[in-house]
């Protein structure tokens, strides 16, 4: 059953509930999504299933549903009833709709960004599609489409949450045999825009993932800076002013500098190594102070770099301390999401770029072979911290960080044409 003025499914309420909707004179409606809360424990999912009947409600805004408005009631086939589950990790967190079985309804691109938007929306870092594979070798396929409907490579914590869902889907006893048989060990192969990626779950609930070697030739992260050649294996650490080296260029393409006691970002320049872990990264070295200001100015010359005319697909940002040979600090601007909590591929390019620069020791080879109990990397984000690895055996790139279950809700789905 619908509502006729709002097309909330009333069916799905107790008998107990009353349906409320702000009628049919306002563009705006209210709709009540069930919601799982989630423990932020790892393994907790039946302590997370005990609030299960907890209820949310949020309003959405409807841009043109004229029958609601004009008072006639639409068929709720022409609004179909999205099912989605929010998941996070380290704060950077997505909208997943489990696409597998059943492509309907298909998410685009305007009604993926309604659907990140933290006002009006569900609100997330992005949206991410579990597609069927198209190779035989992998489980599933993603499509990515971060908040400002572009469209990623890939996404490091997004993975880890997709590796998550997939195996808690396995987990519950009403996904059937063939779940539970296929990703039933907890480790998966993914189809993404960067390639196979290959995720684990870890018997303490943190997922490692696979992130494959990155890319250091300009031309595929793709960046019109050109290589530096002082580091033998390294065709493309490049150390590049933006926009011009001297300071009357850059006050006069406005590109902003840290004030004159941060002494990371002197020489009027901004240095960064271009880094693609299947997606472009500018990794930016500053010191203390220095990354006190950019953090405190991030939305202010964050979207400057993103845009910047040497990326030409633009590019993630990252501002990094190095606080010690093991540890880094990172504050973040996404393309296509702006500031975000953390960014998985960003921390993998940082620990790549500290090292081919030398500011941190290669790391040595894994314990036994495990990526996972090796000297990893931490990388110290807003959201929490990543361990990274980069193997010198196969010069792949291993992250390792949690994931976890928000809820479970669903939508209307509003046309995008209207
Ligand atoms: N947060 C992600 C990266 C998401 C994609 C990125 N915004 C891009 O456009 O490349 C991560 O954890 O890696």
């Amino acid at each position: 059953m619908f509502c006729s003025s709002c097309l909330t499914n009333t069916s799905k309420y107790r008998l107990s509930e009353r349906h409320s909707c702000t009628g049919r004179s306002t563009w705006w409606r209210q709709i009540r999504v069930p919601v799982e809360l989630g423990s932020q424990q790892p393994g907790t999912r039946a302590a997370r299933c005990a609030v299960s009947s907890t209820t949310r409600r949020f309003a959405m805004q409807v841009t043109g549903v004229r029958d609601a408005r004009d008072g006639k009631p639409t068929s709720p086939k022409a609004f179909p009833w999205l099912q989605f589950v929010k998941y996070e990790g380290l704060g950077n967190d997505f909208i997943l709709v489990d696409q597998r079985k059943c492509a309907w309804p298909e998410v685009d691109t305007a009604q993926a960004v309604r659907l990140c938007d933290r006002h009006r929306g569900i609100g997330a870092d992005g949206v991410i599609l579990l597609l069927p594979a198209i190779s035989s070798g992998a489980d599933f396929r993603v499509r990515i489409v971060n908040a400002d409907g572009s469209e990623p490579e890939m996404c490091g914590n997004g993975i880890r949450c997709v590796a998550k869902y997939a195996v808690d889907v396995c987990n519950d006893s009403a996904a059937g045999p063939n779940e539970a048989s296929t990703f039933g060990d907890g480790a998966l192969s993914i189809e993404t825009g960067a390639g196979y990626i290959r995720p684990r779950v870890l018997s303490d609930g943190r997922v490692c993932v696979d992130m494959g070697p990155p890319i250091l030739d300009p031309q595929c992260v793709p960046t019109t800076l050109p290589g530096s050649r002082r580091i033998a294996d390294v065709k493309a650490a490049v150390e590049v002013p933006l926009d011009g080296s001297t300071a009357e260029d850059i006050a006069a393409a406005r590109l902003p500098l840290p004030p004159p006691e941060c002494c990371g970002a002197s020489e009027f320049v901004w240095r960064c190594t271009a880094v693609s872990m299947g997606n472009p990264h500018c990794v930016i070295f500053v010191d203390q102070k220095t990354f006190a200001w950019v953090d405190a100015n991030l939305e202010r010359i964050g979207p400057m770099f993103e845009t910047h005319h040497c990326f030409p697909r633009r590019t993630n940002t990252e501002f990094i301390e190095v606080c010690g040979p093991r540890d880094l600090r990172m504050s973040v601007w996404e393309r296509g999401a702006g500031r975000t909590m953390a960014c998985g591929t960003g921390a993998c390019a940082a620990v790549v770029a500290a090292t081919i620069s030398g500011r941190i020791p290669s790391q040595g080879a894994g314990a036994s072979g495990d990526p996972v109990s090796a000297d990893a990397c931490v990388v110290h984000l807003p959201g929490g911290d990543l361990e990274i690895y980069w193997s010198p055996e196969n010069r792949h790139v291993y992250m390792t960080g949690p994931a976890n279950f928000v809820y479970r809700g669903e939508c209307l789905l509003e046309s995008s044409s209207l």
